[in-house]
């Protein structure tokens, strides 16, 4: 379920595009092709059934929580020609298992590091959710020392084998993992500050849901940006620019923001030591993907938010509303910071300091042991 914008910020259309693996259109061909054999169900698309585009991707940690649902999804893009599973355990069942989809895009499994080159030659993105999840007490920041050297060990070899891919990371702690990325690209003289995202999707997906809800509005037509980074305070909705305009009360301000900065832990906590957010990750990464092909694809007109290499404040890094085109980011949207609330000026202040830790903590790690070109 995507949302798309025109420049001018309105909601253009539900989807964005007829080729949405998410869109009413291609419900339709899903539904043909889940019951292609009845004759009374005449083919209203063939979506479902013919490649319309042929994008390459790899997901690492497809075996995860995470990794399962997303592949999935993935499985039923028109816009994907080939899957690449890539875990290092137990990723060959869930492959096997994936490939009986009649959708139209090749599976294939890769495990251990020996195959972890050719899972990524030629891939147009890559989407990492690999790593461990929080369990209830933690902080994302308590994952750092095992995701960070996952996430390093990660992106050298994307660096070696497909340096040209959009890198979609979603290990946590985001904030961290994605200056550790940006370094080690830079020390394999590969890096694109316009190709690295941290996947921050997942926090417009809550505010959006919970807004709708507290509200009582249509769900397909709210879209709020969330700023500012992936981690407790320094997850800023900027409720003030939710479309369509809609008035809050201070405490429904004050109510929304701590529930959307919460999200995950509430997660975390209903789980109960099984883990973090995986669905709903999954419906997230799924339609941050879905943007990026999109955009590959020669769509001009589509944004997403995203934490990215960013000017739009004294941070090297900053999650905004970014236009997504064929090169990667074409433009971040700094002008969601105009005219902010009293609220959210204090917001963004003091999550910039847990923010700015956070990045500096990444690039420390990435530099004290440097990769090799
Ligand atoms: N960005 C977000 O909004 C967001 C949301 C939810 C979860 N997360 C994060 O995503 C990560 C994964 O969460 P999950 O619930 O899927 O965890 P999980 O433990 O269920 O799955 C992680 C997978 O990664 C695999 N893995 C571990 N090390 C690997 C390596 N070196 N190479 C390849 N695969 C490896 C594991 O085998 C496992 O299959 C966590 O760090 C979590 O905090 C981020
Ligand atoms: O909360 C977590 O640890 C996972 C993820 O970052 C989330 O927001 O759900």
């Amino acid at each position: 379920m995507n949302i798309s914008f025109n420049s001018q910020n309105n909601i253009k259309s539900f989807t964005g595009l007829k080729s949405s693996f998410l869109a009413k259109e291609s419900t339709a061909a899903l539904r043909y092709s889940f019951s292609q054999k009845s004759q009374n169900n005449p083919r209203t698309s063939s979506s479902a059934l013919q490649i319309m585009a042929s994008f390459k991707v790899a997901i690492l940690g497809a075996a995860g929580g995470i990794g399962q649902p997303l592949a999935l999804l993935v499985k039923m893009s028109p816009l994907v020609s080939d899957l690449h599973l890539y875990d290092i355990a137990n990723v060959k069942g869930v492959a096997a298992d994936l490939s009986h989809c009649n959708t139209p895009s090749k599976v294939r499994d890769f495990t251990g590091s020996d195959e972890l080159a050719s899972c990524l030659k030629d891939v147009d993105v890559v989407v990492i959710p690999a790593g461990v999840p929080r369990k209830p007490g933690m902080t994302r920041d308590d994952l750092f020392n095992i995701n960070a050297g996952i996430v390093r060990t990660l992106i050298e070899a994307v660096a070696d084998n497909c340096p040209d891919a959009f890198i979609h990371i979603i290990s946590n702690p985001v904030n961290s993992t994605v200056p550790i990325a940006a370094e080690v690209l830079k020390q394999k003289g590969v890096y694109n500050p316009k190709k690295l995202f941290g996947v921050t999707t997942l926090d417009v997906v809550r505010a959006n849901t919970f807004v709708a809800e507290k509200k009582n509005l249509k769900l397909i037509d709210v879209d709020v940006p969330v700023v500012g980074g992936h981690a407790g305070i320094t997850i800023l909705p900027l409720l003030s620019k939710t479309k369509p305009s809609v008035t809050f009360s201070d405490q429904e301000v004050n109510d929304l923001t701590a529930r959307i900065q919460n999200g995950g832990t509430e997660v975390v906590e209903a789980k109960a030591g099984a883990g973090s957010a995986t669905l709903s990750m999954a419906y997230a990464a799924a339609r941050f993907l879905e943007s990026s092909l999109r955009a590959l694809d020669g769509d001009s007109d589509v944004y997403e938010c995203s934490f990215v290499q960013s000017e739009v404040t004294e941070l090297p890094f900053f999650a905004s509303r970014v236009k997504l085109g064929k090169q990667g980011v074409e433009a971040i949207i700094s002008s969601d910071l105009e005219g902010l609330t009293e609220f959210e000026v204090k917001g963004l202040e003091a999550l910039k300091v847990e923010l700015k830790g956070s990045i500096e903590k990444g690039v420390a790690f990435a530099q004290k042991e440097k990769v090799t070109a």
